[in-house]
């Protein structure tokens, strides 16, 4: 029984306490059996017997009580036993439930958090959209990170989210504090080229739908100005800067529409050096010094001639920026080489993002913030709505007559006498038409007065070897042409009449051009790859930067696929203004094209939408420069520019 009680302790798995009690008792029960046969050799052996057997018995009584009593305890031990398991596995379901339940709670949390950042950025791109339809200057700002041997001791940069970078100022710059500076976008030090590039890729890529698009870098020396425009020294394919990325995502967009749209694209790198402007793609060995020039049919751009300085760059900057804000009806921005070249980018239809760099350094706080406070004074100055080049096929001509006109007017003045024919012929007319039809390359059309229908981006850099490009003309080149023209100096600037420049129109436009891309199709691969191993090759013998956005009957592809969210307004008022192309097409050529009917279903759609288009905001023409010249100062701040 002994046995069966333990293989069933054993079976059951019995506390190990338990099977030593029970071990312990069958111990004694042999003990006395065998004190008992001991006593039963000693007395007779009938009273022996009688005695053992109720000894015995009542032993086995004993026992058995021990053994009841024990088998209790082992029941309510088990009983304990299966409540605490049953409590443990409550327990264990409990957690589970509860793990389950915070997990979800977790991933509730996580998903509104992402959501949150959803809701951040699509706030930053209707804030940016807003302020692309007032046609504010987008200004994104970057700061760069601490310099291998730089002392990190505290950054003046407290915190940045999203647009809004906050300094910690300290009382002897005012009042103690962090101040918060808000922009359109703000990078951190640890802000890749990649991630720079591709938040503005969508404003680079409006050039191809016929903006002027100016990208220009602002900021204190040493700030990562040339860093983020070029990128570092050592140029890998991470660190490319802005230029580069631009120019390849341009060649491979071209290239991508290769079989419906044909673009021109050149470069042109200048430098403004203390008020002097340098041709850097010079193939003569030397940095040719330039003059910059305005004519309504290419806007700015620079013949060859020197210049005179006229102020300080920094200075004549802000001066134009203040007189943005302030809308005042004359804009000064012939105070510097600059603002000259800035002039259709500032206050013309372009888009325009403007990056300020701060560097982290405590030391440099002062000009940190007054950097910053400028920045956000650009950040405010309404442009107007950029306007697309292409939309302006009878505008432009009859601006084009108009400076024809004044012309005439001003060789009579001087008494020469006009022959009539420095008004476009018919036969002109007809010709710049089918200009524009022209499913290849877009000629540019020479004659004074007109707008360029060319979108030219810039890149300039002023600090060392800054470079930038010129930029097309817009509406807003007026009245500067005729008056520039007249009182030039220049002995490069052709002495040729209206016929001559029509018929030369390609020199008229720019004398630092060439063409260094067209119709290649493996050129956005061969440019990406030629510029990284050789670093700043651009010198190698390509000149002038210029992207034309060509034919007026571009497939719905060849526009749409570039536009950023922010962009959609933007491209409507280029699909609204298609069938206007088409009308002055079909009435210019006897012998019209047959409408594609892609082209067709593309007027009846963007027929729809003019209401929504915003009115470009209309500013006075600038006048010829009346300011007094101001002194030059060696301003600390800097500027690259790309456009
Ligand atoms: N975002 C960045 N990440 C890493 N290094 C950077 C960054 N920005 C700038 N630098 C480094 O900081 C140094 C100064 O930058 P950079 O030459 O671009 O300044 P800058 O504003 O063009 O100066 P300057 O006006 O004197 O020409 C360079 O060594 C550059 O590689």
């Amino acid at each position: 029984m002994a046995a069966t009680t333990t293989s069933e302790m054993n079976n059951n798995d019995l506390p190990f306490s338990v099977v030593s009690i029970v071990e312990d008792v069958l111990q004694q029960h042999s003990t006395r059996s065998s004190d008992v046969d001991e006593e039963a050799e000693e007395n007779s052996p009938s009273q022996v017997v009688e005695e053992k057997f109720q000894r015995t018995h009542f032993e086995h009584y004993e026992e058995q009580e021990i053994l009841r009593n024990q088998q209790k305890h082992i029941q309510e031990l088990k009983q304990t036993l299966n409540t605490t398991k049953a409590g443990m596995q409550l327990l264990q379901m409990k957690y589970q439930e509860d793990f389950f339940h915070l997990g979800k709670h977790l991933n509730g949390l996580a998903y509104a958090a992402t959501g949150y950042k959803r809701v951040l950025e699509e706030n930053r791109k209707l804030y940016n959209l807003v302020q692309d339809l007032k046609g504010n200057i987008r200004v994104y700002c970057r700061v760069r990170p601490f310099l291998p041997g730089e002392p990190t001791g505290l950054s003046a940069v407290e915190h940045i989210e999203e647009g809004t970078i906050t300094i910690r100022v300290p009382s002897k710059y005012g009042k103690a504090g962090n101040k918060p500076f808000m922009f359109n976008k703000v990078f951190g030090p640890s802000a890749t080229q990649e991630e720079v590039f591709s938040d503005m890729q969508p404003l680079v890529r409006s050039v191809l739908d016929g903006y002027n698009v100016c990208i220009f870098a602002y900021g204190q020396t040493g700030s990562g100005k040339t860093f983020t425009m070029t990128g570092p020294k050592e140029l890998t394919e991470e660190s490319l800067g802005v230029n580069y990325r631009a120019l390849a995502d341009l060649f491979l967009l071209s290239n991508q529409r290769k079989d419906t749209t044909s673009y021109e694209i050149s470069v042109q790198m200048l430098e403004i050096y203390n008020e002097q402007v340098r041709d850097l793609l010079a193939t003569d060995g030397q940095t040719k010094r330039l003059e910059i020039r305005n004519n309504s049919q290419n806007g700015i751009n620079v013949p060859e001639a020197s210049l005179v300085p006229v102020s300080s760059t920094d200075d004549a900057l802000g001066d134009v920026i203040s007189s943005l804000s302030q809308k005042t009806s004359h804009v000064p921005y012939r105070n510097s080489k600059l603002t000259q070249l800035l002039q259709d980018s500032l206050g013309g239809s372009a888009k325009t993002l403007m990056f300020v760099h701060i560097s982290p350094e405590a030391d440099t706080l002062g000009e940190t913030i007054s950097t910053l406070k400028f920045a956000e004074r650009v950040g405010s100055v309404e442009l107007g709505a950029a306007r697309v080049n292409k939309d302006n096929s009878e505008v432009k001509e009859l601006k084009e007559q108009i400076a024809n006109l004044k012309m005439a007017l001003v060789r009579k003045g001087n008494g020469n006498d006009v022959q009539p024919n420095s008004i476009p012929t018919n036969r002109e007319r007809i010709s710049r038409r089918r200009s524009l039809e022209t499913p290849t390359i877009r000629p540019k059309l020479p004659t004074m007065g007109n707008t360029s229908s060319n979108s030219k981006p810039q890149i300039m850099d002023l600090s060392g070897p800054e470079a930038f490009s010129d930029s097309t003309a817009s509406s807003r080149r007026h009245s500067l042409d005729i008056h520039e023209l007249m009182k030039s100096s220049s002995p490069a600037w052709p002495r040729q009449s209206l016929e001559d420049r029509e018929s030369k129109s390609g020199e008229w436009i720019d004398k630092h051009e060439e063409l260094i891309q067209d119709h290649n199709p493996n050129s956005a691969e061969q440019f990406y790859q030629s510029m990284v191993p050789q670093q700043h090759s651009l010198n190698g013998g390509k000149q002038d930067f210029e992207v034309q956005s060509i034919t007026d009957n571009e497939s719905d592809e060849a526009t749409a696929s570039d536009c950023s969210d922010s962009d959609l307004l933007w491209r409507l008022s280029v699909q609204v203004n298609v069938p206007r192309v088409s009308n002055v097409q079909n009435s210019a050529n006897p012998k019209p094209k047959k409408i594609q009917p892609r082209t067709a279903k593309l007027s009846e759609t963007r027929s729809l939408i003019p209401s929504l288009i915003p009115a470009p905001s209309k500013r006075l023409p600038n006048t010829v420069n009346s300011q007094p010249q101001r002194p030059t100062r060696d301003g600390k701040r800097r500027l690259s520019l790309g456009t």
